[in-house]
């Protein structure tokens, strides 16, 4: 289990809490959808001709009830009482004209909005990636791989909606409602007045309706990211959960966290729903006092039959806008909610980051120096205590201990997973905080004790340690590390497709591969954390034949539980809660009789 994730022991529906996805409530931010509109800022020139085509499209459409007046007044039921067919054949000629216009700008302004939408999701969901790249190991220890995974995916889609059309069609709501506003008070302003009496009424209500819709849409997000986290973690531990017959208490657990999410979803939905009735409330009243005060105007002779007429069809117009404004204010939120969530991340400063000054490292020898090392991942609880090493170019150092005694902490210090607390790691004497995170990694080969397989083929596998390998370089390494064999036996040799993590490759030919990986890097520095762990004996005989050819030259440090595969290093050194205890060739330390001949001797009782 994660260590982001708290064990709550009160109700067996809530034993986990996923902290890093509650959220608290939180005024509208308006800075954050500036933030969000940046991402449009680079096709602000294909925005131009999208916009000018909206606003046509709104224009035509208001030209409608104006010409349905003229029609009335001027060719139906003029003052005169002689009805002009001729007149009504032209304006019913420019209405058509006015529709091909609307349905020709409309059909342009919803193609353009879509792909302008998609490409600013594209650089969204892009530059999301690139940054939690650059995230440090410090930001993965703390986050279950679900809810960085649910921030790529549906976070980056719940704002799909707001860029591919909300952000136009608001625009494009405004001006409607902005044009009939004009047009009603402008024609007759007592009329206009009185019909959008109730446009405050309305405005009242939606408001506390919308805190509650905010609020609501957020649990939302939450609940699902609940789902997405476990999810992730059951499938990754799905071999874990049959093996211990948990199926039926996972399967209530994920039970209890659906309809938990589906009930927040339907509370969300209904109050969403609560919007349409008080826009159709406020329409109805509206509407009645435009024919109860129009037909009043009508008999005094202030406004004539053709404008109560276009006035009915301006007033269908203006709460249309106004709903999907209400709709839109909901999406808006779940954008806001969404980009809340990805803005956290992208505002992430990696804790170990790179100087401004970081100069590319030279090709080095592999000197390496741990120079008073003290390092904590949680705070007052210290992995290594005042630790310094002094390793020469070419050395092949041993690190030994128990369990969590901080072998791993100092492999991970000298990738620069993690920056000390205090004290320094040199290599050729130049510190590595002083370097581009680049140029160290590049140097440094490193055999982790998890080895992960890509899906793909073998042979990119073995090409990610140097993708600029040839394929007979990936044969060779393959080849001095033993792993040849194993891969030509699979069904397409170096061509056969491996799933994500390996799952059709035993360990140790996972590791095999892993080590053909790193020898294909060439790197100066080699690091080998428990590699060879899960490799048969008669195998590790191989790779250690292997491994000998592959050393000479390079600097080494190899963690390894099985002692018999060190016994051989330059210098061993033994680790016992984050210090040195002892530190020698196998020999001297044996002789020393202490700490590292404990462990040997507890090794060889166990054989
Ligand atoms: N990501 C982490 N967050 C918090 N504490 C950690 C983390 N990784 C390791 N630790 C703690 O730091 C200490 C040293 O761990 P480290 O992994 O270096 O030990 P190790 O000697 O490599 O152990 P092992 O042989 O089991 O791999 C341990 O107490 C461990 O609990």
């Amino acid at each position: 289990m994660s260590s982001s994730v708290k064990a709550k022991a009160s109700n067996k529906n809530e034993r986990f809490i996923y902290q890093d996805d509650e959220l608290i409530e939180k005024p509208f931010n308006w800075g954050q959808l500036r933030r969000l509109f940046m991402y449009m800022k680079p096709y602000s020139k294909e925005l131009m001709p999208v916009i000018i085509m909206m606003i046509l499209g709104t224009v035509t459409r208001l030209g409608v009830p104006a010409l349905v007046i003229f029609a009335i007044d001027e060719a139906i039921a003029p003052a005169n009482g002689q009805t002009s067919v001729p007149k009504l054949l032209i304006i019913a000629g420019l209405m058509l004209f006015l529709y091909i216009i609307q349905w020709a700008s409309n059909t342009y302004r919803i193609k353009y909005t879509n792909i302008i939408g998609q490409k600013v999701i594209y650089d969204l969901r892009n530059h999301l990636f690139q940054h939690i790249q650059k995230l440090s190991f410090r930001f993965y220890d703390k986050r279950p791989a679900g809810s960085v995974l649910v921030r790529v995916t549906n976070d980056v889609n719940a704002l799909q909606d707001l860029f591919t059309n909300g952000v136009v069609n608001l625009l494009m709501d405004c001006v409607q409602l902005f044009g009939i506003v004009i047009i009603l008070l402008v024609w007759n302003f007592k009329l206009g007045l009185a019909v959008m009496i109730t446009v405050p009424l309305m405005f009242l209500v939606s408001t506390t309706l919308r805190k509650r819709i905010r609020f609501a849409w957020q649990d939302v997000r939450i609940k699902q990211s609940r789902i997405n986290s476990h999810l992730n973690e059951s499938i990754q531990g799905m071999k874990v959960t049959q093996a211990y017959v948990q199926e039926k208490d996972n399967m209530s657990f994920f039970d209890h966290m659906n309809s938990v999410n589906v009930k927040s979803w339907n509370k969300a939905s209904a109050l969403n729903q609560a919007f349409g009735p008080v826009i159709e409330v406020t329409s109805a009243i509206g509407t009645f006092i435009l024919f109860w005060y129009g037909s009043h105007l009508i008999q005094t002779g202030a406004i004539t039959i053709g404008l109560l007429v276009g006035y009915a069809n301006y007033i269908g117009n203006f709460w249309d806008p106004i709903n999907r404004l209400g709709q839109m204010y909901s999406q808006l939120l779940i954008a806001m909610a969404s980009s809340e969530r990805i803005f956290e991340f992208i505002d992430e400063e990696p804790t170990v980051g790179e100087l401004t000054h970081a100069k590319p490292l030279p090709p080095i020898k592999g000197a390496v120096t741990f120079d008073h090392i003290v390092f904590e991942y949680e705070k007052g609880r210290p992995a290594l205590k005042n630790v310094t090493i002094d390793v020469k170019a070419g050395q092949s150092i041993a690190l030994v201990g128990h369990t969590g005694s901080g072998k791993s902490t100092i492999i991970n210090l000298l990738c620069r997973f993690y920056d000390p607390v205090e004290g320094r790691v040199l290599i050729d004497g130049i510190d590595i905080r002083d370097v581009t995170i680049e140029s160290l990694r590049s140097q440094v080969g490193i055999v982790l004790q998890d080895t992960f397989i890509f899906a793909g083929s073998i042979r990119d596998n073995i090409r990610y340690g140097r993708l600029n390998a040839t394929d007979a370089e990936i044969v060779k390494a393959a080849q001095a590390v033993n792993a040849h064999d194993f891969i030509m036996d699979l069904p397409d040799g170096y061509d056969t497709q491996v799933e994500e993590r390996g799952n059709v490759l035993s360990m140790g030919q996972r590791q095999l591969l892993s080590f053909a990986r790193a020898l294909l890097a060439d790197p100066q520095i080699l690091i080998l954390d428990e590699a060879t762990a899960s490799i048969d004996t008669e195998t590790e005989l191989k790779i250690q034949e292997a491994l000998k050819i592959l050393l000479s030259g390079r600097t080494s440090f190899m963690i390894a539980h099985r002692l018999s595969t060190i016994r051989h290093a330059d210098e061993i050194i033994v680790l016992d809660h984050g210090q040195i205890v002892e530190q020698g060739n196998h020999e001297a330390l044996i002789a020393k009789q202490g700490v590292y001949n404990g462990l040997i001797e507890a090794q060889y009782r166990y054989l």
